[in-house]
């Protein structure tokens, strides 16, 4: 690309050479389909079919304004919980207004949810319509009075309302499922409410009390993770993403099979094909190859680290060698190793590095900090009768992506 003295390329900002625009370039064609957050239509739902049946079942009444049932959605992390939930309640939206019915339909997400007050203003503001002459401030109304709003709109606008609330374990207690269940029932509404809950936790609805459970019914839904087949149904879909011919015919078989066998999460191994097209582009390689996949996760996985670390103190990159260099020294990589331990290599890296060593209570500090930042993990372990108690440490991540932060990154002798 030919350069101008003063940071122009081709009359453009050398600052955003890379920017693709409409995310074409010579590797993507459409790179909005690899991205975490994009929702693929309708004929693109892969393997769900028979979840998408049995969740409109439970929630189809709403279409005519009758009571739906409430269900709760379980499963690990991109199973496709949230798309299923979003995209019944989309169909069921426009299935009532085509039987003249309003539906509300509205999905929280409760992990970032500030509490209760934050959740009901966010449900009564993202339903509301201009007509309703209601209005919901971002703050300075009661929680109480969050939901007298909220029950305002509902009977001036709608017929039934759909609520997901998604990661419904983050939101602490079970106030909202509480009133929400039970709103109609309490005399507050005159429209029915049906709660789609989605947990990560299978154990989620011990956690409710017997009340909100009795509300709630039994109604649940079990996602598994993908197999092999389906996440590369997932990928295939979304290949025209790239350029024609820029992938080798291997690579998403192999991409779903390395997904299925990890996790079966369609996130990652959608996330996993990003990183792969990213590497070539970024190495002006033309053809996606399998062999570019396990260089571009690893690639990705020591950018994302680096970003990690960079705000804190050099030397908890030093704590961090030492854990690794502890990890790799044992046959097992789930090991934990005490602070003693994890010090004495602490100071063989700091040797190393030509650096003078920190004390162990700084060290400790450190290793807060990394296990906060869910570099590292730590325990409390009790050393037996009258040993009291000290803590164990291990690393989150591969070592050999803490050791390819750096080119001359630490390699001590763990042994003595
Ligand atoms: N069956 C599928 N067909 C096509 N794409 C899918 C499918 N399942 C998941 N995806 C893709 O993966 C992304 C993540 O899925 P989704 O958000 O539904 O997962 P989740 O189970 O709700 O996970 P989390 O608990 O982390 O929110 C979706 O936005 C979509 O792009």
């Amino acid at each position: 690309m030919e350069k101008s003295g003063d940071g122009e390329f081709d009359g453009g900002d050398e600052l955003f050479e890379e920017v693709d625009g409409d995310g074409k370039g010579e590797i993507f064609a459409n790179r909005e389909l690899l991205n975490i957050d994009h929702v693929p239509d309708e004929n693109r739902i892969v393997g769900r079919d028979e979840h998408i049946t049995e969740l409109a079942n439970e929630i189809g009444p709403a279409v005519t304004g009758s009571p739906p049932n409430s269900v709760i959605l379980y499963g690990k992390t991109g199973s496709g919980k949230s798309l299923v939930a979003n995209h019944v309640m989309e169909r069921a939206r426009k299935e009532a207004r085509r039987r003249g019915r309003q539906l509300a339909t509205v999905t929280v997400d409760c992990a970032q949810s500030r509490g209760e007050a934050d959740t009901v203003q966010t449900i009564a503001d993202n339903i509301n319509q201009p007509s309703s002459s209601i209005t919901v401030p971002t703050r300075g109304i009661s929680t109480n009075e969050y939901y007298n709003r909220l029950w305002g709109i509902l009977d001036t606008e709608y017929d039934a309302a759909l609520i997901t609330l998604d990661e419904v374990d983050r939101l602490g207690d079970d106030d909202v499922l509480m009133i929400l269940s039970r709103a109609r029932e309490a005399g507050k509404v005159d429209v029915p409410i049906g709660i789609i809950s989605i947990s990560n936790k299978v154990n989620f609805r011990e956690q409710m009390t017997e009340r909100v459970k009795s509300s709630l019914g039994h109604n649940e839904m079990i996602f598994d993770p993908y197999d092999g087949e389906q996440l590369r149904q997932i990928l295939e879909n979304r290949k025209d993403a790239f350029q024609e011919d820029v992938l080798a015919p291997g690579v998403i078989p192999k991409t779903a099979a390395l997904a299925a066998q990890r996790h079966g999460d369609a996130r990652k191994a959608i996330r996993l094909l990003r990183h792969a097209g990213h590497y070539a582009k970024t190495n002006s390689i033309h053809t996606v190859k399998e062999a570019h996949l396990e260089l571009a996760r690893e690639q990705a996985e020591v950018d994302r680290l680096k970003e990690l670390i960079s705000g804190l103190p050099p030397h908890s990159k030093y704590v961090l060698y030492a854990l690794a260099n502890l990890t790799d020294g044992t046959k097992n990589s789930n090991d934990w190793f005490r602070t003693t331990m994890v010090y004495d290599v602490y100071k063989k890296v700091c040797e190393a590095e030509a650096t003078d060593s920190l004390s162990t209570d700084t060290v400790r500090d450190l290793l807060n900090e990394l296990a906060f930042l869910e570099i590292t993990e730590s325990n409390q372990e009790h050393g037996g009768m009258g040993k009291g108690t000290y803590k164990e440490h291990r690393l989150l991540w591969d070592s050999s992506v803490v050791f390819k932060m750096e080119p001359d990154s630490a390699h001590v002798d763990t042994d003595n």
